[in-house]
């Protein structure tokens, strides 16, 4: 007897999204993610990445098609579950840190699903170690850097044990240092992830997969390497990488200063 292959932990079909203005934002938006890949969203300005993030956790509730985390029906009645299995990092760490103390904002999301007490100090410590950040434990969010905030918002969400990461322009606003530092902390979460960026460069380090959302739907998928390597492509879609960047070159290569 053959075990059937698990659901993807993303699975989106044929998802339409207009706004109340009337403006289509999501027109057949079909991508599906299995357990563990790394997937890079690209794609110019107002192509729908965003739109398209927000509905994984039901912040945008579904108009058209179908949309599924791990098998399970992105709807209103799923909405703690679905909220739970998806942690989402937002581009704004002013959205997620909003405690006094580093450990309150992490203790957060476990402590409303019930945790308390050693398990809940345990959650805390867990995720801070994940991100490097153990030692700000006791510190206050707002006297951080934004480096230091953006590895804060993303113990906030892996204390929920979600099942997938979805990262909304991480890099912005840190510079190259913090930009290394969170490339090594992401690269070691055995996670499912999702990374929607204009950083080309910090994509293919982290994604074996890219897609590229135009006109509110998926028009291009495949390996990184082979997305970032298609000049007419990118030129067709406003993406461009770095001069002298060569995707193909094997990371050393493109590490040797
Ligand atoms: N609240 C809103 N009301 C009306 N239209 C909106 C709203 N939010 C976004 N849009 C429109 O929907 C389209 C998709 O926007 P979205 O933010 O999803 O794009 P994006 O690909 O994430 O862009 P960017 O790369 O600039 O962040 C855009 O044309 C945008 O103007």
């Amino acid at each position: 007897m053959t075990v059937p292959a698990p659901p993807p932990v993303i699975d989106l079909d044929g998802v339409g999204f207009t706004y109340p203005d009337g403006h289509r934002a999501l027109d057949g938006f079909t991508l599906a993610v299995g357990t563990g890949e790394s997937v890079a969203v690209l794609g110019p300005n107002g192509s729908g990445k965003t739109t398209f993030a927000l509905h994984l956790n039901g912040i945008h509730e579904l108009q058209e098609g179908r949309a599924a985390i791990s098998g399970l029906p992105i709807a209103h009645e799923h909405l703690p579950e679905i909220r739970r299995r998806v942690g989402m990092v937002f581009q704004d760490t002013d959205d997620q840190l909003f405690m006094p103390t580093v450990r309150e904002d992490v203790a957060f999301g476990p402590h409303n699903l019930g945790l308390r007490d050693g398990e809940l100090d345990v959650r805390v410590e867990e995720a801070l170690e994940k991100v490097g950040a153990s030692g700000l434990i006791d510190r206050a969010p707002h006297h951080l850097s934004g480096g230091e905030r953006r590895r804060v918002a993303l113990a906030t969400v892996l204390s929920m044990q979600p099942d997938v990461l979805v990262l909304d322009e991480p890099t912005s606003g840190l510079d190259p240092a913090g930009r290394r530092e969170l490339a090594g902390v992401l690269a070691e979460l055995p996670i499912t992830k999702l990374l929607i960026t204009h950083d080309l460069p910090f994509a293919l380090e982290l994604c074996d997969r890219a897609v590229i959302v135009s006109g509110g739907r998926v028009v291009a998928d495949g390996s990184c390497v082979d997305v970032l390597a298609d000049e007419p492509l990118l030129h067709a879609h406003r993406l461009e990488l770095p001069l002298g960047f060569d995707p193909r070159a094997g990371w050393a290569a493109r590490h040797t200063p």
